[in-house]
């Protein structure tokens, strides 16, 4: 049973760790049960879970309380609660699970986390939860995105034991729980704690803001930088940590203890806000910093904000006495280059000049190369950003040539790298559809699924090439626009990816036929032939569009080339 401490959302801390004899036994009966792999959502509310970090919960939620969430965002006991903590498994893995059986918890790689005691298995009300959570069914929204296209279609709920908590080798150190965190409080004589939860590195905004507030509460502060999943595009969890590790010297001393927060967050603005309060409680904390925008999903499709900015704080506000405990709102903070100090927008008087920039534009401009002025950030920081994120002259970047069969896609390949290979400055290596279905995809033929596993595979080599700093020249027809778009995200996050539309007409394709490849499709000996009888869907936005009819390879080559020194790669 969950073993209660003092102080905790309502009611005490939970602990769902076993201790080892019961270990030991549920060891002993996982043999016989069923598993369920937990995706990187499910690790991370397990760990949150498991450490208490969202008491009262004991378990995945069943299905009253995830109707009560979506309907009145409460638990069936009444007890405030924002978003739904679900366990979500697929149709085919439903089929074989029912209520009132247990099953292991394991992470993807098999290792026993736990049992689930299952008290119900229901198909998720997408539609519903996506309305009632998001306020938006807009898949452009990270969250939204999650639940229709990588979420399991059900939800299995009940009690859980926890016999390990996820493996992480990474700032050991610096992963307090709940329990952990309250002790430190004891030990350094606080009372009163002021929690402020950030998925950005902490700028000077954020570090003024939080001084602002810890003074405003007379409180020390709780920094919880969050290393679960947060907004795609962001910086990874390491760098984050590493810069807020250095602005923690800024502090004065024993005036702040770091935590990493092990959530998923579900970017649902003034939900999450709630729910980051709430386990700010859990983590012993009096107050809670609700800034601007406060878990924000970023832009919609129209480019606008999915919630009102003060919306967030609002919420938190309203129900902060229930919660019990006092949000600290604050508006966007700004820069008055005058007085050479920061101010929340709402003590600035009228006509005031004033700067900002918001971590989103830092991150802009690191990944662009261009300077940071000093006011925006810590010197420290900057130099991890940049030391993570060099200038383009010295990041990897991948090529990616697409286009029908005979539009030259091998051909400006090879003159790229022979150019890349000429200047010496990077690795290079050269992903040409041919080479490549000799040797990584020999055993695949020319459906859309196996184009598609063939266009991945060559995605994520060149995405472990850009991370390591190296070119990608990669050269598939890649008919697909969903598909590229996916390679071009796990691209970016490291480097440059430039698509190349080759987008010679069939008509010259068909005349160059230099494989007889076209003549046999026409002829019917080959089927599913792309162009012919199969589809090419043009890249809607690439970075170039280079129609090779009445241009030399060499031609082809030097426009992409100056494509690349105009954007800094070169
Ligand atoms: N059905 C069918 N459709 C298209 N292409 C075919 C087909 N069968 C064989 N080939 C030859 O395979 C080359 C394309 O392979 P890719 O790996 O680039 O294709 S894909 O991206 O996986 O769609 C392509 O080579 P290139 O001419 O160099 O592009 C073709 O010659
Ligand atoms: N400007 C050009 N760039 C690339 N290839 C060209 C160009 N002009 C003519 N070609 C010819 O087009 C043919 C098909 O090129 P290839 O690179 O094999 O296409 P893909 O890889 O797209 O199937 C080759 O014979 C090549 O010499």
């Amino acid at each position: 049973m969950a073993d209660m401490q003092a102080e905790a959302h309502g009611g005490g801390l939970v602990n769902l760790m076993v201790d080892e004899d019961r270990a030991g036994l549920l060891k002993d009966i996982t043999m016989n049960l069923p598993d369920v792999n937990l995706s990187e959502r499910n690790m991370c509310d397990l760990e949150v879970l498991a450490t208490g970090g969202f008491s009262p919960l004991e378990g995945f939620m069943v299905r009253a309380d995830y109707e009560a969430v979506l309907d009145r965002m409460r638990l069936q006991s009444g007890v405030l609660w924002p978003v739904p903590i679900c366990l979500d498994v697929s149709a085919g893995q439903a089929q074989n699970l029912e209520a009132g059986q247990s099953v292991a918890l394991r992470d993807p790689e098999g290792f026993l986390l736990g049992v689930m005691h299952i008290e119900d298995l229901w198909p998720a009300d997408r539609q519903k939860e996506a309305e009632m959570v998001y306020g938006t069914t807009d898949t452009s929204h990270p969250g939204v995105d999650y639940l229709f296209n990588r979420s399991g279609d059900y939800y299995i709920g009940g009690g859980i034991e926890v016999i390990s908590l996820p493996i992480h080798f990474d700032f050991k150190q610096m992963r307090l729980y709940p329990a952990e965190v309250r002790r430190a409080y004891e030990k350094l004589g606080w009372q009163r704690v002021v929690g402020f939860q950030t998925r950005n590195p902490i700028h000077r905004p954020q570090f003024e803001m939080t001084i602002k507030a810890m003074r405003q509460a007379r409180a020390n502060l709780l920094i919880m930088p969050v290393v679960g999943m947060t907004r795609p595009g962001d910086f990874d969890h390491f760098i984050r940590v590493r810069c807020c590790r250095h602005v923690a010297e800024h502090y004065p001393s024993d005036s702040q203890v770091m935590t990493l927060l092990p959530l998923a967050m579900r970017l649902s603005g003034p939900r999450d806000a709630l729910l980051d309060a709430i386990i700010a409680k859990n983590y012993g904390c009096t107050h809670f910093i609700v800034g601007h925008d406060h878990a924000s999903p970023g832009r919609n499709r129209s480019g606008g904000l999915f919630y009102p900015a003060e919306r967030s704080r609002q919420v938190a506000a309203g129900h902060s006495a229930e919660i019990g405990v006092e949000i600290v709102p604050f508006e966007e903070m700004v820069y008055l280059p005058f007085e050479d100090e920061y101010r929340s927008k709402d003590q600035v008087a009228p006509g005031t000049d004033t700067i900002s920039l918001s971590g989103s534009d830092i991150r802009q401009r690191v990944r662009e190369g261009r300077k940071i002025p000093e006011w925006a950030t810590f010197p420290e920081v900057v130099k991890e950003l940049q030391r993570a994120y060099p200038p383009p002259e010295r990041q990897g970047f991948t090529v990616f040539l697409t286009g029908l069969s005979g539009a030259g896609k091998s051909t400006i390949a090879k003159v790229l790298y022979s150019k890349f290979l000429e200047r010496g400055d990077r690795p290079v290596t050269l992903l040409d559809g041919d080479i490549v279905r000799r040797n990584l995809s020999s055993e695949l033929n020319f459906s859309k699924e196996h184009r598609n596993i063939n266009v991945l595979r060559i995605g994520f080599v060149a995405s472990e090439i850009t991370k390591n700093r190296g070119v990608a020249i990669c050269a598939p027809i890649a008919p697909y626009e969903v598909t590229r778009r996916e390679i071009r995200g796990t691209i970016e996050a490291y480097g440059g990816f430039i698509e190349v539309h080759v987008s010679t007409p069939i008509d010259e394709c068909e005349k160059r036929d230099r494989k007889g490849m076209y003549a046999k499709a026409r002829a019917g000996l080959i089927s599913g032939f792309t162009g012919v009888d199969d589809p090419y869907e043009e890249p809607s936005r690439p970075e170039l569009r280079i129609d090779t009819t009445d241009l030399t390879p060499a031609e082809a080559a030097q426009e992409i080339l100056l494509f690349l020194s105009n954007k800094g790669f070169i």
